[in-house]
């Protein structure tokens, strides 16, 4: 990690001398990983895989990728960056405690309204000092936070944030171990925490020496439960100018003073089962700064260090978190002009330190906050959705260029925010399978003639949709949910919920909308929806915001017509969580012969037969339809005039408006519910059309945890849904929303 704001740092300073530096997170086999990794992931985790978007960064006319993060690994590889949440402005008074920070801890970390700062220079400090002036007091959380009977270490504490610390804890009831490597200094606030009436020792000597700061604490006061690594300096040199000495003095005083200090309290924290740690990084340590290699690199290492006692500490309730704090104080003095450290007292960063060490905190723990006059915000990688080649296949520096744009692309809805490891191996150990058989219907296949492959390259733009519980009962009763049925026509109702096929409406305006006027004779009327595939994920909100994008999957040339098949991924646009997947298939009559592949791959349940078995059904279900269902259904979102004008539909070959292909399946999905329960998938073929106001008749068979259906017109006798089958749902939590 400490390389993350090393490299950052170096990319500043080399831009005027066309110096580009980049960082990679690879995962490869290699003697260092071999010790931790079983053999099995090794296999897939060839180092060739690496060196072509190595080559891509250094090229000398790659693209400019200076200052920037990659994770790369299995095939696949993705950009990451950092994510800065909105925060909370406090008023900056005496009203600005820890408990008031506890009042608004939601706001600190909530992701809402997200930035994305590249530098330091992106944080508006001083707007957000003006702005906390004119703020109301702030409101004190009842009971207050308190640190009656507890011990807190605060490193570096004669001067600046350490006595601002101190003294805080002094005030709030605690104890307090003051060190410092100038006595008189510690001293003197050991002084004034006494004089306030508070309980406090000093204990003079370098961080380095964490032991001796712990065993003068178990001394004096027979516990410790805090420890704020606070003590830092400076030797601020361009990297040109960088003697060993700075570099090694600062890596000394930071990251091993830290280590040192953790390391001495770590015993006692585990056999008490209770500790809390707040270890000091910088802006500087997240985003490089000029003068300022050998700080970054430390206070980037701190982070990872503190992420990792986290990880460690949590069975023991032991919580470690990171501090960055701008505050004016004698270090920044050497580099900030004077108005600037006075406005930024130390005094305004303490109350959130409060709040995280406190007894309060019980469930944030490895996570990084940047505090700035008054302004406490929280921050966090964000990684790019990404791009995985096919890992049974050489990768060149071209196929990494060929996909740059979504390997840098944050903005197309798959981004994730990984918390541990596990997680953000995640996405590399899912490329595991991706060989260029099994990827061909997603990423190109060899036979697809150029047009295809162009068109497979791309997502379609993020597509939001915001709905109520309106849209809700709108899209209810677009498939013939009626007043009867509270639950999915009444907002009030306690139960009220979605009909589970609701998830094909928020990403329909974004497959219908990707662009097949690559196809030859490409007509609109001449469309025809084949096949639906829907993945319920999660709970389904009855409102909320969430986010499409859509790609092309697989195009069939099916010699009179094509078979246009795309995927879209649903996200919840707070949480970033999937919500649903759906594969939609479009026929579309006259645009075949363009020379690409007949057969299409096996998708699984997207392409199962579903074939229904010989015996009676186990449920069937009659539903007259209305002839105004289809100008109902089309306020849900799909606009398409075959369904509405006469003459529209007469150009696609109708004499009259045939119905929506999703209303029926919605239809279908509703008799499924209400025979067997809730589904996490379904998927049908729409082997033929519905005109409004025709009766529909389900027949269920229940297969093992599967329901196989089909669905007739009862005055054609017609089969208008076929190879038709729904996954019941096993997880208790989805089913009581559904
Ligand atoms: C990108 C996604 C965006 C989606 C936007 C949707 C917008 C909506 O507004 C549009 C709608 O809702 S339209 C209404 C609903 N759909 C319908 O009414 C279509 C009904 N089905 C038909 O008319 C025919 O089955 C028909 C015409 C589909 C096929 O009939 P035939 O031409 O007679 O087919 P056939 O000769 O039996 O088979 C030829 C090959 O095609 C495959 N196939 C057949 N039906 C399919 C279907 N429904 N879906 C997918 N593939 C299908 C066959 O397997 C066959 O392939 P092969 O030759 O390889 O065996």
């Amino acid at each position: 990690m400490g390389l993350v704001a090393f490299t950052k740092t170096l990319a500043i300073e080399g831009a005027k001398y066309n110096i580009r530096a980049s960082c990679i997170a690879p995962m490869a086999a290699s003697a260092m990983t071999e010790t931790i990794m079983p053999p099995e992931m090794l296999k897939h985790l060839n180092p060739s895989f690496i060196a072509p978007l190595i080559a891509v960064l250094t090229h000398p006319e790659g693209p400019n990728a200076s200052g920037k993060v990659f994770e790369a690994g299995a095939g696949w590889m993705g950009e990451i960056r950092w994510e800065r949440s909105k925060g909370a402005v406090f008023k900056t008074d005496d009203t600005f405690t820890p408990s008031a920070v506890k009042e608004r801890w939601h706001e600190v970390t909530s992701f809402d309204k997200a930035e994305y700062p590249n530098t330091m220079g992106d944080a508006d400090m001083m707007g957000v000092l003006e702005l906390s002036k004119t703020l109301a007091p702030n409101k004190q959380s009842n009971p207050s936070v308190r640190f009656d009977g507890k011990v807190t270490i605060v490193t570096g504490a004669g001067g600046g944030l350490g006595r601002a610390y101190a003294l805080m804890f002094g005030k709030l009831g605690g104890q307090v171990v003051v060190n410092d490597v100038n006595e008189q200094a510690a001293q003197k606030v050991v002084d004034e925490i006494k004089s306030a009436g508070g309980k406090a020792i000093a204990v003079a000597c370098s961080v380095e020496e964490g032991q001796k700061i712990a065993q003068t604490a178990m001394d004096a006061f027979g516990r410790i439960d805090v420890l704020i690594a606070n003590a830092g300096i400076l030797r601020d040199k361009s990297f040109t100018a960088m003697t060993q000495r700075d570099w090694d003095d600062v890596i000394k005083v930071h990251l091993k003073g830290t280590y040192a200090c953790a390391k001495a309290v770590w015993p006692i924290f585990q056999k008490q089962r209770y500790g809390r740690i707040v270890t000091t990084a910088s802006q500087v340590g997240i985003y490089g700064n000029f003068g300022q290699a050998n700080y970054s690199a430390a206070k980037a290492a701190i982070l990872g260090l503190t992420r990792t006692l986290a990880i460690e500490g949590a069975r023991y309730n032991i919580i470690c978190n990171t501090l960055a704090p701008s505050a004016g104080t004698a270090m920044t003095s050497t580099v900030w002009p004077a108005e600037m450290v006075q406005m930024f007292k130390p005094d305004f960063i303490a109350p959130v330190v409060g709040y995280l060490v406190s007894e309060d905190n019980t469930s944030t723990s490895g996570c990084l906050f940047e505090v700035f006059g008054g302004c406490a915000t929280q921050t966090r990688w964000q990684r790019a959705g990404g791009h995985g080649f096919p890992s049974n296949k050489t990768l060149t520096p071209e196929d990494v260029l060929s996909q740059w744009k979504v390997i840098t692309n944050f903005d197309d809805g798959r981004s994730t925010h990984p918390t541990s490891t596990q997680e953000a191996i995640q996405q590399i150990v899912d490329n595991f399978n991706n060989t260029a058989d099994s990827s061909s219907a997603a990423s190109g296949d060899d036979a697809d003639p150029e047009s295809v492959k162009e068109a497979k390259k791309g997502t379609t733009e993020p597509h939001k949709y915001v709905y109520t519980e309106r849209d809700v009962i709108l899209y209810n009763l677009g498939i013939g949910a009626t007043a009867e049925e509270l639950k999915w026509t009444y907002e009030g109702d306690d139960d009220f919920q979605a009909l589970p096929t609701f998830g094909v409406i928020p990403g329909f305006p974004s497959g219908a909308g990707m662009s097949l006027d690559w196809l030859p004779n490409f007509n609109p009327a001449k469309l025809l929806h084949g096949e639906q595939y829907l993945s319920i994920k999660a709970p389904i909100p009855t409102s909320g915001t969430l986010i499409s994008t859509t790609r092309l999957l697989e195009a069939l040339d099916k010699g009179k017509q094509a078979a246009i098949t795309t995927v879209t991924e649903t996200k919840d646009a707070n949480s970033g969580k999937v919500i649903f997947e759906t594969q939609s298939t479009a026929i579309i009559r006259g645009s075949g012969g363009f020379g690409g592949q007949k057969q299409g791959k096996d998708r699984g349940a997207a392409t199962a037969a579903n074939t229904p078995p010989k015996r009676q059904p186990d449920a069937v279900i009659e539903e007259e339809t209305s002839p105004d269902q289809a100008a109902l259904y089309r306020l849900s979102g799909d606009y398409n005039p075959l369904h509405i004008q006469p003459e529209f539909a007469a150009i696609g070959g109708f004499d009259r408006p045939i119905l929506h292909g999703l209303c029926f399946f919605g239809i279908a999905g509703k008799h499924v519910l209400k025979s067997f329960g809730a589904y996490k998938d379904i998927k049908g073929r729409f082997a033929g059309s519905v005109y409004p106001g025709e009766t529909l008749i389900t027949e269920m068979w229940k297969e093992g945890g599967k329901v196989v259906f089909q669905m007739k017109v009862k005055e054609r006798g017609t089969t208008v849904l076929s190879a038709a089958g729904a996954t019941l749902v096993g997880d208790e939590n989805l089913k009581a929303k559904l």
